[in-house]
């Protein structure tokens, strides 16, 4: 078993009795069987509790060890081998100090078995409230540990005291020790003392065990999950940054090429600097050639550097576009529930501001740190050839610059993520309220939205300014530092030149001192360029983290191992005791219990308050969310092992406010699959869109701005309906528009709808009291439950929840077509005074806003009055 795994413990999660299993029982893990989908995905996760390796056992044993080693080498270093020899032949308590270090080492096995048991006993002691066996099984190993050190520092005591005895009484016989050896056994003594102190406090230094452990999750492959069962994230550091890069290992290698050539020009040039010096004192010829050298060098470096810093730049540009189309990707195959919890305006800062970030860290950021790190490498090397001394004096200060760089790095570190943090909720508050400018504008919202966007950005300034503080010192810091060390260089050097022209073999040249300076310049400017860069990258880990998050994340969707693809789909669903509550708000149960079903070609409403929990079952149907209890079941087989592409694209849903891509109209139509511009047209035909489009100047390449907005409400209906047809789906799921439209719109809509449904299985959330009437079977949801299911005349014959929503709907718009639509049983004096309100059939009405009570409607026909009235007035 490796080292890890012996400082591991494994408890059960759920009660302690497992812990005391005996010792010998060893490291079982601990199974926890993980829920599982019907069995489908049964996963069992294994916990297992973690001890820090630094703890009071390990130091405990860490000192056993040191004292040993001391111990050893004290004697070892005391004399000669014949004297080791002598030592152990002839030992005397009083003369050796063998007997010291051979007990120091015998201590090694003792007290690391010792402080092992009474470890593993503390361990289980933990997690039980009171165990007198345990207790004292634990008491009495302390007292063993106690009594054995106790012993030892005994024996230390009394063979000092002797050696004491015979230098205080000046004893013929005593010869004296080696002073190692009266080090080795003032070490035993102060050591032995140290052991039995600790040994006494054991039972309080395991004690915080309890605090230092964590308990940490695995799965049946030995991968560490989260206590669900889920992944953990992968951590993030640089090495995992750079691995970002992989695919543009080519560009980076060209890259690097021309990099080295062009830090090799620049590291060489200033050589070249005092070469023209020392020519311009010797000739002008000798200083015209040194100068065209120096020029041709430079030329050659500019195109190095330019090629290094196009294929860098390049390299990034690629990596931000492949890194930017990935997490998108990874981002829209999340589960509807993930959603439910992160705000797009998070999201896409993630994708733009984050990515970004990452762009340069991971190629240009990198090529300047090799750049910066050859040139100061390359610098000091040359001028350590050039002059070791004056080298010297220059490394003075390199510790100083690396110390305060490094503690920068770690403040702008901390300081970047948190100015990212705030940035990013000051993103996510602007794309809110841009995309819903026209709700802002209309509540006058404008100073509202400004004010808290401010406050955001007042956050992320906060940050700034100490940033810029930060910088400020860093930079004020550094050029001190950097022009210090080149007076310095400077004084020194100039008197190495002084002394140069008194006596020219010593001392330096003025040329040598000119190559020198240029160096050190370029020491110093490498070493403030690596701090700055220090400091991006440590804003690219943190970026990197929220981006590896999302990258990392499998959508939590259950996908069987073989996706079903049924041959001829009818259409048929039923429903099986479904039980949901939303991810988001688990508390809450939203299904509780749903059964129907639905026959092949059947139109079946659901209706019911608001809030009861329609368009749940909606989404269901959907596959946005898994039922936690129960099944759905599509032709008879349970929808999570169907394939879900296929699946979707087998039913369509037109839901009340339609939303519309800022696209085409025709492209609007075709979302859902490839079409032709004439299935396109006769898609536009049947859901009665096809005139309003032809009277468009560009027809159906008519843009329709963000959401539709260039689109009335009937028209944006009519083309949903329109993208929903062209798909031909088997089921067909509406939400039927509670928004009123006007006469004709509304007839045009309906119109659409009614030929949209003709041949399908159907299902809608009616507001209508017309498509309840023609609705095969009428689902009246309440609270998550059903409270009524049958046709439009049984439920009305049963007075029940329907048949108020009836007369409510009925009361609402009191005309003689409504009248029309009472069966013949439901007398007229049931039905309500006309209302100037619009009233559906979900009670989605206006009363509170009108100041209508639900109790002026004339209801007098149902016995069952006070519970279901009191559900009337909570339907708004
Ligand atoms: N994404 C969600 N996350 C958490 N809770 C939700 C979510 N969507 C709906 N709910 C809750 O589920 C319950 C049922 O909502 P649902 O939208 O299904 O009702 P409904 O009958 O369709 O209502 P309406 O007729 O007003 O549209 C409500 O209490 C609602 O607050």
């Amino acid at each position: 078993m490796n080292r890890r795994n012996r400082d591991d413990t494994e408890v059960k999660i759920h009660g302690y009795s497992d812990n005391l299993r005996s010792e010998e029982e060893g490291n079982h893990l601990q199974s926890i069987p993980n829920g599982g989908i019907d069995g489908l995905d049964s996963e069992e996760i294994k916990s297992r509790h973690h001890y820090p390796f630094i703890r009071f056992s390990t130091l405990f044993r860490g000192f056993v060890l040191v004292d040993a080693l001391v111990a050893v080498v004290l004697w070892l270093t005391g004399g000669d081998s014949k004297y080791f020899i002598d030592n152990i032949k002839h030992f005397k308590l009083s003369e050796s100090v063998f007997d010291l270090a051979l007990l120091s080492m015998l201590k090694i096995p003792v007290y690391f078995c010792m402080v092992r048991r009474l470890e593993m006993t503390a361990i289980k002691f933990l997690d039980v409230s009171y165990n007198p066996v345990l207790r004292s099984k634990f008491l009495s190993n302390i007292a063993m540990l106690s009594s054995v050190s106790f012993l030892i520092f005994v024996f230390v005591v009394i063979k000092a005291s002797l050696i004491l005895e015979k230098i205080v009484t000046h004893d013929q016989n005593f010869f004296g020790m080696h002073p190692t050896f009266y080090a080795c056994v003032i070490w035993c003594l102060v050591s032995s003392l140290l052991i039995f102190i600790l040994s006494v406090v054991s039972k309080f230094g395991l004690r915080k065990l309890q605090r230092q452990r964590v308990i940490k999750f695995y799965n049946r492959h030995g991968k560490e999950v989260d206590k669900d069962g889920k992944p953990l994230p992968r951590k993030t550091n640089l090495v995992r940054l750079m691995g970002l890069a992989k695919p543009e290992a080519g560009l980076i290698s060209i890259g690097m090429v021309s990099l080295l050539l062009s830090t090799a020009v620049q590291t060489i040039a200033p050589l070249f600097f005092g070469k023209v010096v020392d020519a311009a004192l010797d000739s002008m010829e000798s200083l015209n050639r040194t100068v065209l050298i120096l020029l041709l060098i430079y030329l050659a470096g500019s195109v190095f550097s330019l090629v290094r810093a196009w294929i860098f730049t390049l390299a990034g540009q690629r990596l931000v576009a492949r890194l930017r189309s990935q997490l998108f990707g990874s981002v829209i195959v999340q589960e509807i529930a993930f959603f439910d919890v992160n705000r797009t305006g998070e999201l896409c800062n993630r994708l733009s501001s984050d990515t970004t970030v990452l762009q340069n860290a991971v190629t240009v950021n990198l090529s300047m740190l090799f750049r910066y790190l050859l040139q100061i490498i390359g610098s000091l090397a040359l001028m350590f050839f050039l002059n070791a001394s004056l080298t010297g004096v220059l490394l003075a200060i390199v510790p100083v610059v690396s110390l305060s760089a490094m503690q920068y790095g770690k403040f702008v570190r901390k300081m970047r993520k948190l100015f990212q943090d705030r940035l990013a909720d000051a993103g996510t508050q602007a794309e809110e309220s841009l995309s819903s400018v026209r709700t802002v504008k209309s509540f006058s919202g404008e100073a509202k939205a400004t004010t808290v966007y401010s406050g955001f950005i007042n956050e992320s300034y906060k940050i700034g300014k100490k940033l810029a503080l930060a910088q400020g010192i860093m930079d004020g810091l550094f050029s001190f530092l950097a022009y210090g060390a080149i007076s310095a260089v400077l004084w020194y050097g100039g008197k190495l030149v002084y002394e140069n022209s008194r006596d020219p073999t010593t001392g330096i040249t003025a040329g040598l001192l000119t190559s020198f300076l240029l160096y050190t310049l370029q020491v110093a400017m490498g070493f403030a360029l690596l701090s700055s860069l220090y400091g991006d990258f440590m804003q690219a880990v943190g970026a990197s983290a929220r981006i590896f998050t999302l990258l990392d994340r499998k959508p939590d969707v259950f996908v069987p191992l073989n996706p079903l693809v049924l041959p001829h789909l009818t259409g048929e669903i039923e429903f099986k005791d479904v039980k949901f509550k939303y991810p988001s708000r688990p508390e809450t149960e939203v299904l509780k219990g749903v059964s129907f079903r639905v026959e092949r070609g059947q139109m079946v409403a659901l209706v019911g308050p608001s809030g009861g929990g329609k368009s749940t079952i909606v989404n269901l149907i959907e596959r946005f969310y898994d039922p936690n209890e129960g099944t759905i079941a599509m032709d008879g087989c349970d929808l999570k092992l169907l394939d879900l592409t296929w699946f979707r694209q087998k039913i369509a849903m037109v839901s009340q406010e339609p939303t519309l891509f800022a696209c085409s109209i025709k492209d609007n139509i075709a979302y859902g699959r490839e079409a032709t511009d004439e299935e396109v047209i006769e898609a536009a035909k049947q859901a009665n869109a096809h005139e309003f489009v032809s009277e468009f100047e560009m027809g159906y390449d008519t843009l329709v701005g963000e959401r539709g907005v260039r689109l009335s409400g009937g028209q944006k209906q009519r083309i949903a309906i329109a993208r929903a047809l062209i798909m031909d789906p088997t089921l067909l799921l509406l939400d039927e528009a509670t928004s009123a439209l006007d006469a004709e719109s509304e007839h045009l809509v309906q119109e659409a709808v009614d030929r949209a449904m003709m041949g399908r299985t159907v299902i809608v959330i009616a507001h209508r009291l017309s498509t309840v009437r023609n609705a095969d079977k009428v689902v009246v949801i309440d609270k998550g439950q059903i409270a009524e299911m049958g046709t439009h005349n049984e439920l009305l014959a049963t007075h029940g929840v329907y048949k108020k929503l009836v007369l409510r709907q009925l009361a609402a718009g009191y005309t003689g077509d409504a009248k029309d639509q009472l069966p013949r049983h439901v007398k007229e004096s049931e039905v309500d005074k006309p209302r100037k309100l619009n009233t559906n059939m979900n009670g989605n009405s206006s009363y509170v806003n009108e100041g209508l009570l639900p109790d002026e409607i004339d209801d007098s026909d149902d016995s069952d009055d006070g519970e279901d009235d009191n559900d009337l007035i909570q339907l708004n």
